[in-house]
């Protein structure tokens, strides 16, 4: 026989081999959903990702699918539905790693600078002016001649901003060909500064101006590097002395020149007529699907900006000559050094015409070195540290480490105090920073706080951790007066509780009364309100009518999961909360009598702990300023939105015959309600294996239409998102594609009281409210998580967004998205975001947790798609009686404030209560004690509703 050459073929595990192994990889999947990879995945099924050794046959993997065991395996099929996911993720994964290796090395080799200067990011910054003519002949002499005014006011303004000294602005006269003028802004930034959200803030700052004038173009940073800072270790203390020594004398010797890295920013300005501002008002980098496409080539030229080496980056920027001007002017750092040291500033002129030149090329060779307006401006390393870290984002900071968060917190603080004296000048004109915390303004409508609201979320945690407050001074009061700010200083919140001690008082309580009332009222509302002319108030299920058995099932169920077997029953001690009993009347102690300041949402407060107006004290939960607005920004991405032609609204109102938005299969608003969960269904991988039928009965589960029931996908809490229509559409917003349309009708009427010591206070209704009642907006401050405060916040977008997937879901659902948006959508849901109802909020932020909560919340987004357009509305889940608690599920993992979880402590007395007493129970004793509730409670609303229609 002859002697096979070469390697005998691999032979392929037998199928109960497969089948065991599958076996083994499922369970090692049950017990940590991170091992689904991949990469294991096709470990065990024998393939590999590349070549074809080990690889099954087609018939062979035929065969494996058609195992009972891939078939029955719902995790691994939905391993292999995701494996596009995987492999992006896989990609990501790399080019992040190396990023970071790219980051490491710069590290190293700035470390290997002894620790005393070891970076300096000089940031040039050029501003280009479009429409200046080829050559400044007499017949632009005009032009030419406000240009040079121009160029003399940012001069003057730089000067006052930096206060050191004067700075340069070069003006060549001989302005030629390509339209442009070329403003140079240069800033030295320093390491451990976040070079990344220090430009984007200012320009975010600067943004906010511009909102105001229309004409005024947006400006965008894009391109921006993960900087070398965000690596770097932060500037040592020792090193601050070296810094301040370099105000003074301004002096930059060879080896720390060797050490700088240069990044180009590049503003392009568009100097033009009403028509061509309003274009140019949608910045290269977030242009939508209704923007002309020549505009959008135009910016795709724009964004083909190179990073030419490590450290070196170029952004460039939109925006009007005015704008530019402004915009420089909000980029000057904090504390300006003079640049007494010519040559070197000359030498760095040199580096960013080069870089300029480059930058141009692409677009225009015509642009001249000579024919450039430069203004250097150098920032001590100090200053500018403390800018970065004071406008950069908690989040952004480092914030894996919650100690090391403190002590950034610290230095935070530390680097403001060192430098506020050299930026009190900058201050009033640029930085935002050093507004003053302690300046409360009322909160509007839609209003929203910039960036530097986490600056102040910062020094407002700082003082609530430390007890010490900032000084403010003079300047950053003045900044105050422009800025509209809703972030409350600690000594106003204090003031409300101080306000509201003045205010407590005993009062008469008829429960009966109270409930009668409300139900009246409530009629009342729904009958003189046209918009609500088909709406009608289901009534409660007749006791006969529940399925207490099935209740009864689901609760053993989760009363078995915990072991309960011991200890006596007491089953008055459980569930007794809410009432149904008609009380007579009492005097009861009442804290305020009405929480929200607004007479057509009267929340009256009461403390039922207290005897006497003696004993009864304010707790400092009420230290909120309150809103039913959600107040925040979205890294910039709101702004898009907001714009008018990028805004999602639907017309569908304006034509005749009027078609309801829900049932207009052309209305973009209902399409985006139907898509977004899409989005969301597609976002979780995990589902993605689902039959085309479940599919569509997810679709169906999450209603949410304005007058039926808003439905909740029970299992996927979280996945529950939606679209509504606006004011700013056609039908106003009063139409059947709106569930936020309740949340200004107030029609159900709350009461907070306090009944028990440790639980703090608690909200009830005074109504019957049907279960998937919209009844609130959860309202709060937008941050991204990890700036907010964690008791009193509520994931935003956790759980409807694996990293950048649901954000890349987004953008595909946004007609003829830019490659821009999608970068900055990505981005954006690639954070978690908060609402945190810590120092602003509504009622609902007294929602109490329960293990068998009646509240469940949904996110709704209104107008676009970013987080600031995002809603968390709260709706019942059941059905809920006049005098119950209204409550929500926090999850198991919530955390007080001493540290225990919540469930170990639980107070919700439910009978699934994790810390309620343990006993045995059987299933018939549970339906036995749910019917007798019910019917309590059911009794009691009948005498309430028989009463309402007395009258
Ligand atoms: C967002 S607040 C809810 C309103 C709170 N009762 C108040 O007076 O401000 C959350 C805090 O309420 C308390 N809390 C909420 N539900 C609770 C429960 N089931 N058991 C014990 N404490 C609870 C905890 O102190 C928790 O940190």
């Amino acid at each position: 026989m002859p002697r096979k050459v070469g390697r005998p073929p691999k032979k392929l595990p037998s199928i109960q081999a497969m089948k065991s192994k599958l076996a083994k990889f499922d369970a090692n999947c049950e017990r940590n959903p991170n091992n689904r990879n991949l990469k294991e995945f096709l470990k065990v099924i024998g393939a590999s990702k590349t070549g074809r050794r080990g690889r099954k046959t087609k018939a062979e993997m035929q065969e494996l699918e058609n195992s009972n065991q891939v078939v029955e395996n719902r995790r691994m099929g939905n391993a292999c539905a995701s494996r596009k996911y995987l492999l992006m993720k896989k990609q990501r994964k790399e080019t992040q790693d190396k990023e970071i290796r790219k980051l490491e090395k710069q590290n190293d080799k700035l470390k290997k600078t002894n620790g005393r200067i070891q970076s300096r990011l000089t940031v040039s910054i050029a501003v280009q002016l479009k429409s200046i003519s080829d050559k400044v002949t007499e017949e632009h002499k005009d032009e030419y001649a406000d240009l040079k005014k121009e160029v003399d006011e940012l001069e003057e303004a730089f000067s006052t901003a930096t206060k050191h000294g004067k700075c340069r602005i070069k003006l060549n006269k001989s302005l030629k060909s390509n339209d442009f003028k070329i403003l140079k802004l240069k800033m030295e930034m320093k390491k451990g500064q976040k070079l990344q959200v220090y430009l984007k803030s200012v320009l975010d700052q600067q943004n906010q101006m511009n909102a105001r004038n229309r004409n005024i173009p947006q400006l965008a940073v894009y391109n921006i590097p993960a900087a070398p800072a965000a690596i770097a270790p932060p500037v040592r203390d020792d090193d601050e002395e070296e810094v301040e020594k370099e105000e003074d004398d301004e002096e930059m010797n060879e080896d720390e020149k060797d050490e700088d890295e240069v990044v180009v920013v590049n503003v392009r300005t568009t100097r033009a007529s009403a028509k061509a501002a309003a274009a140019a008002i949608t910045p290269p980098a977030i242009m939508s699907a209704n923007d002309a496409d020549e505009e959008m080539d135009e910016d795709k030229e724009d964004e083909a900006v190179e990073i030419e080496e490590d450290e070196e980056v170029v952004v460039n920027v939109r925006t009007t000559r005015s704008s530019a001007k402004a915009a420089t002017a909000a980029m000057t750092p904090p504390a300006i050094v003079s640049n007494d040291d010519k040559d070197e500033d000359i030498e760095e002129d040199e580096d960013m015409d080069e870089d300029l030149d480059e930058n141009e090329r692409g677009d225009d060779e015509k642009v001249e070195e000579d024919k450039e307006v430069a203004v250097s401006v150098r920032t001590t390393r100090s200053s500018a540290k403390a800018a970065a870290v004071a406008i950069t984002p908690r989040a952004i900071m480092k914030d894996d480490d919650s100690d090391e968060e403190v002590e950034e917190d610290e230095d935070v603080v530390d680097n403001i105090r060192t430098t506020r004296s050299s930026i009190s000048a900058a201050a009033a004109t640029i930085t935002h920073f050093g507004r003053d915390d302690d300046e409360v303004q009322d909160v509007e409508e839609d209003q929203e706080v910039d960036v530097n609201a986490y600056v102040r979320a910062t020094r407002s945690r700082f003082r609530n951790n430390t007890g010490s407050q900032l000084p403010s001074t003079s300047q950053t009061s003045q900044a105050n007066n422009t800025d509209r700010y809703i972030t409350p200083r600690l000594s106003d919140l204090n003031k409300i509780i101080e306000n509201m001690s003045k205010n407590v008082r005993m009062v008469d309580w008829d429960e009966n009364k109270v409930f009668v009332k409300a139900e009246k009222d409530r009629q009342n509302k729904v009958d003189q309100d046209p918009a609500l002319e088909d709406y009608e108030v289901p009534l409660p299920k007749t006791p006969e009518d529940m399925n207490f058995r099935e209740q009864a099932e689901k609760i053993l169920a989760v009363r078995q999961g915990k072991n309960m077997n011991t200890g006596k029953v007491n089953l008055m001690r459980l569930q007794n909360r809410g009432s149904a009993i008609v009380a007579k009347t009492r005097k009861r102690v009442q804290l305020s009598a009405n929480i929200t300041g607004n007479q057509s949402d009267v929340i009256p407060v009461y403390c039922d702990v207290a005897k006497s107006v003696k004993e009864a004290t304010v707790p400092q939960t009420f230290a909120f300023k309150y809103s039913d607005r959600n107040v925040g920004n979205s890294l910039g991405l709101d702004e898009h939105f907001k714009k008018d032609a990028h805004m999602i609204k639907c017309d569908c109102h304006h034509q005749l015959p009027v078609v309801n938005c829900w049932e207009n299969p052309n209305c973009p608003c209902y399409r985006m309600n139907i898509n977004l969960r899409t989005a969301v269904r597609n976002t979780n991988i995990w589902e993605a294996e689902d039959s085309e039928t479940e599919k569509e009965a997810y679709n169906v589960d999450l209603e949410f239409a304005t007058f039926g029931p808003v439905a909740v996908h029970s299992t996927t809490f979280y996945d529950a998102v939606g679209f509504a229509c606006s004011e700013e559409c056609g039908c106003q917003g009063c139409c059947t594609n709106n569930v936020t349309m309740w949340l200004d009708k107030k029609i159900h009427s709350f009461v907070l009281e306090r009944k028990d010591l440790n639980l703090g206070m608690q909200l009830a209704t005074n109504n019957y409210i049907p279960a998937h009642t919209v009844i609130s907006e959860l309202t709060g401050e937008v941050v991204e998580q990890g700036n907010s405060d964690k008791p009193y916040s509520y994931s935003l977008n956790h759980g409807i967004d694996y990293g950048k997937v649901f954000g890349e879901e987004l953008s595909k659902i946004v007609r003829r998205c830019s490659a821009h948006l999608k970068k900055l959508m990505e981005d954006t849901f690639e954070k978690f975001w908060d609402v945190d109802t810590k120092r602003v909020g509504n009622v609902a932020r007294m929602m109490n947790h329960c293990c068998e909560p009646n509240v469940e919340l949904i996110r709704i987004f209104q107008k676009g798609l970013s987080p600031s357009n995002l809603k968390l509305v709260a709706v019942t889940s059941k059905p809920v009686f006049p005098g119950e608690e209204l409550t929500l599920d926090y999850g198991d993992g919530y955390k007080l404030d001493s540290g225990d979880l919540l469930v170990d402590v639980c107070r919700c007395g439910t009978l699934s209560c994790k810390s309620s007493p343990k006993m045995k129970l059987t299933v018939a004793q549970i339906e036995k004690k749910l019917k007798e509730d019910y019917e309590k409670k059911y009794a009691a609303h009948q005498i309430v509703l028989a009463k309402a229609a007395e009258n």
